[in-house]
């Protein structure tokens, strides 16, 4: 027998606390366009979030998209240039961003939680005014910042069973849409929700020192160090920021790890291994 039954069983039972612990729980995941790999480590992403919902969490999905959306926008010929890690973004990248974020990545992520056996809501911040949105730099044209979120849709879906799973788009005041990047969506809805935990799955697996190890726990104040030292760079800033900013607006505590690695959100819910950095509130 090349399986040990035994230990299946015991894994089980000594996740019985951490069942309890997140029963009814609020859980945002943030899937980072990197972190979106092959179709089976998909098929792994969404067995875990059924799972996470079968257990009694009530899991919230908010992805990126970035490389498809270079992707697209290279096949059409439209160049695009980032901006502190955020895509300058004018009338014809916000039309490509649009398709490739609500339609070919978003129906992907809730084909691959149906296939699981979930039920899967694709929306985006546009949708029953879940996010809405101001100019966030002239620079950047039609970037967006949260400035309300109101999570009632995402409630009416969790009371159903329901699984929302969010693309990074958002209204402006007068109807207009905006590109939202992916972790500064995830954490604005994340607090609107006064979620217990926000899950900012990348590809890399954690924040990591000047000498490369992995800081397993982080406050806020070693952010704004690492960040002022340039141990903090490029894509991991939004991330940092987005956790301070989570944790100021009332989630309980964000994790970032690494979303390459199988079962990533079970390892960090359901074991006492823990996986990637976490930032607690006080
Ligand atoms: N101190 C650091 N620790 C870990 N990663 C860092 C750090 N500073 C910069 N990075 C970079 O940030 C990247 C993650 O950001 P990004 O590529 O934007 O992720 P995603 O596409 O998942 O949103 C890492 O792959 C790494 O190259
Ligand atoms: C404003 C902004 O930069 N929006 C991002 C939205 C997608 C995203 O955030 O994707 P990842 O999580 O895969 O990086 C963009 O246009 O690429």
């Amino acid at each position: 027998m090349n399986r040990d039954w035994i230990a299946t069983a015991r894994t089980l039972s000594e996740a019985l606390p951490y069942l309890q612990r997140y029963d009814d729980a609020i859980v945002v995941i943030k899937l980072g366009g990197h972190a979106m790999g092959s179709d089976e480590a998909m098929e792994t992403f969404a067995r875990d979030v059924v799972l996470m919902r079968q257990v009694g969490v009530n899991p919230v999905v908010v992805h990126g998209g970035g490389p498809m959306i270079n992707e697209m926008l290279g096949r059409l010929d439209i160049q695009s240039e980032f901006v502190n890690g955020k895509r300058v973004t004018d009338e014809a990248t916000m039309e490509v961003v649009e398709m490739v974020l609500s339609g070919r990545v978003n129906k992907r992520i809730v084909a691959a939680i149906n296939a699981q056996g979930g039920r899967a809501v694709g929306l985006s911040g546009k949708d029953a005014n879940l996010v809405t949105c101001t100019p966030a730099n002239p620079e950047l044209g039609l970037v967006g910042d949260p400035t309300k979120v109101d999570p009632s849709i995402l409630h009416t879906l969790f009371r159903d069973d329901m699984i929302p799973v969010i693309a990074p788009l958002g209204a402006g005041e007068n109807g207009e849409t905006y590109n939202i990047n992916g972790d500064t969506a995830a954490g604005a809805i994340a607090a609107a929700l006064r979620a217990d935990r926000l899950l900012l799955l990348t590809d890399i697996d954690g924040v990591r020192d000047a000498e490369g190890r992995v800081i397993t726990e982080l406050t806020a104040q070693d952010i704004h160090d690492l960040v002022a030292d340039g141990t903090i760079a490029g894509g991991m800033i939004p991330k940092t920021e987005t956790a301070l900013a989570a944790i100021e607006g009332g989630v309980r505590a964000v994790v970032i790890l690494d979303g390459r690695a199988p079962n990533a959100p079970l390892l960090e819910l359901f074991t006492d291994h823990g996986a990637g950095s976490i930032i607690r509130a006080k």
